[in-house]
């Protein structure tokens, strides 16, 4: 039997398949439909945004490779929440505490944090390439070059918009109201992830509310996956949003505390002519394992539920509930 972890970084669920335990690694259609079955809401599975596949990294420098598959198929270039998880995953197979692990774009370097609080295991993780450039994010028709505290006609009349890669694409809005926060931010996500002559490739769109000074509450709603209770790639690009549209509400010296639908993280916006990058320090969870033999993932299918309980969780509500 192989062991599915079924983990989350603020409530932002995955499972993590280690293809190294396997004696034959899933092909990309079986790790498609796999995650198919993960993520439907179908079944009794304890729900989840995608999956987080581990394999052997080529790389000299990376201990292990990490992929992450989209409820919807897509394969998205990285995942702040699921980074962290992996990491926590590769840490204790491999007794190691600072590690680079490969991603699509770049291997990213990733360190043990200490707990959040009882039994709330945490790690920092490297979000970088940093990119403003188009062509990282296609978008067009929207009578622009770049996308910098921009007014967009298009998409609303009266929010200012941020494109940013890290390197997934990332659209920021600075809001004031819960209206725009969850209804205008679900319409947008919606006709921006549909078939659409803006963001040919899907955005990840997420909407913030200025707390006070590097405080911030973000709301996203995911490409390939829809409204999520957080995206670690999201906070990471809106907290630089924050710095560069808002410096004086911002100290980069500091870390930003950014608050989500589940629970919250703390970023460093690291932003010099030379260098942008942000570290991501939050929440690894493992909330339990589903064991299902190499059959049936290859298969896809599920004959019982045989899940166990790490009791993780009850811990972590604890920390969310002394964050309120
Ligand atoms: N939840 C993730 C981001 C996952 C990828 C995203 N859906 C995309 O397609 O870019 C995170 O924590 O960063």
């Amino acid at each position: 039997m192989i062991n599915l972890f079924y983990v989350h970084g603020s409530e932002n669920h995955f499972y993590i398949l280690d293809q190294t335990l396997l004696n034959n690694k899933l092909n990309d259609n079986e790790l498609i439909k796999l995650t198919r079955l993960i993520t439907s809401t179908d079944n009794d599975l304890h729900p989840a945004d995608g999956l987080l596949v581990v394999d052997e990294s080529s790389h000299q420098d990376a201990l292990a490779q990490m992929r992450v598959i989209n409820a919807d198929g897509s394969e998205a270039s990285m995942c702040g929440n699921g980074l962290r998880c992996v990491a926590r995953y590769l840490a204790n197979k491999y007794h190691k505490d600072s590690f680079k692990v490969e991603t699509k774009s770049a291997d990213l370097l990733v360190n043990r944090h200490a707990d959040l609080a009882h039994n709330v295991a945490a790690f920092s993780v490297e979000i970088s390439p940093v990119y403003f450039d188009g062509k990282y994010f296609p978008f067009q028709n929207l009578n622009t070059t770049s996308i910098l505290n921009t007014a967009l006609p298009q998409l609303s009349d009266h929010l200012r918009f941020t494109a940013i890669a890290v390197p997934n694409p990332h659209l920021i809005s600075f809001v004031e109201n819960d209206h725009d926060l969850n209804d205008t931010l679900g319409a947008i996500g919606k006709k921006l992830n549909d078939p659409n002559p803006y963001f040919t490739d899907g955005v990840n769109v997420n909407f913030a509310k200025i707390l006070s000074r590097n405080k911030l509450f973000v709301h996203t709603y995911e490409r390939g996956v829809g409204f999520t209770n957080a995206c670690g790639t999201g906070m990471s690009a809106t907290s630089l949003a924050f710095a560069i549209n808002f410096p004086n509400l911002v100290n980069t010296k500091e870390p930003i505390d950014v608050y989500n639908p589940g629970g919250m993280v703390q970023t460093k916006v690291h932003n010099t002519p030379n260098s942008q990058w942000i570290e991501l320090i939050g929440n690894a969870t493992f909330v339990g394992k589903l064991s299902i033999s190499e059959e049936n993932l290859h298969a896809a299918k599920i004959d019982n539920i045989n899940f166990t309980d790490t009791g993780e969780e009850l811990d972590y509500q604890k920390f969310v509930d002394s964050i309120k």
